[in-house]
């Protein structure tokens, strides 16, 4: 427990505005503020800090090329984080999908309860996977999703977008629509209020989602929130930061993140992982996929989580869940399918 601060303490009369603003870090797509809209408000709740946002243009912003292009490692993160690590904000957000899955230097992250992790297909006429045309032109940047559709679909035209939610939704959707369907994350459509899109939501068994899709990292610096001889350095962002976080999803998407991280894979490689806890138990699916559709290798596994034991060792079981499942995909052949590493070839 962390003793409140003066600064914490609702006193009658004191409004958030009385106390020192939390900064708040985000992206200034319509995504990322709502979803740092959420965080920011959560905040103001937890430390009665006013909490106001700092909008950042990070590389994938800035840059218009393909995902696979921009070879993925960071491209939405790296400005947040110098932010943070400059004092520019107090605490950056996240999709968590983004986030590289080498730990920063000087900065931590939680993350709170997480959405449908899925993928959702927002076909015109509400079409399906199953009842597209043949032929029909379905868009992703995402390598991982056009190696699973093609899988499913190897009819199917697959045809590399980029943009923000609302400009890839027109390009299926919209007036001048030039495709039959695009593929979007679900939990990014629920907090946008779009999810009246979605023809289908895709099984995870069809497509597997991206490590901590749908999940958020609510990253802070390590001094500000690591107990020192008096305590945190900011005891109220501590303390909210740490009810912030939700263990459930951190242990899956540990588990997750370190499938990429042994497979040292970005997050723009062919690779899915889907964990859940369920009890005592958290279970695992991987999957490698040939960007072709050609062919794609999956495994499982299960652990189960000691009670009674120091949470950093439930950490460390559900990261050697990971490791070993990315281990197995190793050893069936997973580099034969899909170059892993960051570095992306050409595209064609
Ligand atoms: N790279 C873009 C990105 N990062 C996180 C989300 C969605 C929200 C989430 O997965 O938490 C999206 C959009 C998308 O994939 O459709």
């Amino acid at each position: 427990m962390v003793t409140p601060t003066p600064l914490s303490v609702s006193t009658p009369g004191s409004t958030p505005g009385d106390a020192a603003p939390i900064r708040l870090g985000t992206r200034a797509s319509a995504l990322a503020t709502t979803q740092s809209g959420l965080v920011a408000r959560r905040l103001e709740e937890l430390t009665g800090r006013p909490v106001e946002l700092v909008r950042i243009r990070t590389e994938g912003d800035v840059r218009t090329g393909s995902l696979a292009s921009l070879g993925g490692t960071g491209v939405f993160v790296t400005a947040l984080r110098e932010a943070l690590l400059d004092g520019r904000c107090d605490v950056a957000v996240h999709s968590l999908k983004d986030l590289p899955t080498t730990p920063a230097e000087g900065l931590t992250f939680v993350t709170p309860e997480r959405a449908d992790p899925r993928d959702a297909l927002c076909a015109r006429d509400g079409l399906t996977l199953a009842t597209l045309p043949r032929g029909a032109r379905v868009g992703t940047g995402s390598p991982r999703r056009a190696a699973q559709i093609r899988s499913a679909r190897p009819d199917l035209d697959v045809v590399d977008i980029r943009g923000n939610v609302g400009t890839r939704l027109d390009r299926a959707l919209g007036p001048d629509a030039d495709l039959d369907a695009v593929v979007l994350a679900h939990a990014g459509l629920a907090r946008l209020g779009r999810t009246d899109v979605i023809s289908e939501v895709l099984d995870v068994d069809v497509v597997s989602p991206a490590p901590g899709q749908g999940a958020l990292a609510v990253e802070v610096r390590t001094t500000d929130i690591a107990a020192g001889p008096d305590g945190p350095r900011v005891p109220d962002l501590a303390e909210a930061i740490h009810l912030l976080d939700h263990r459930p999803t951190r242990l899956a998407v540990l588990a997750e993140r370190s499938v990429l991280a042994r497979l040292e894979a970005g997050c723009a490689a062919p690779v899915g992982a889907y964990a859940t806890v369920s009890g005592p138990a958290l279970e695992l699916r991987a999957v490698v996929a040939a960007v072709d559709g050609s062919e794609q290798m999956s495994r499982g596994g299960t652990v189960r989580l000691s009670q009674d034991v120091a949470p950093d060792v439930i950490d460390d079981a559900a990261r050697a869940l990971g490791v070993s499942v990315a281990e197995h995909l190793l050893a069936d052949g997973a580099e034969r399918l899909a170059p892993l590493s960051t570095a992306v070839p050409e595209k064609a």
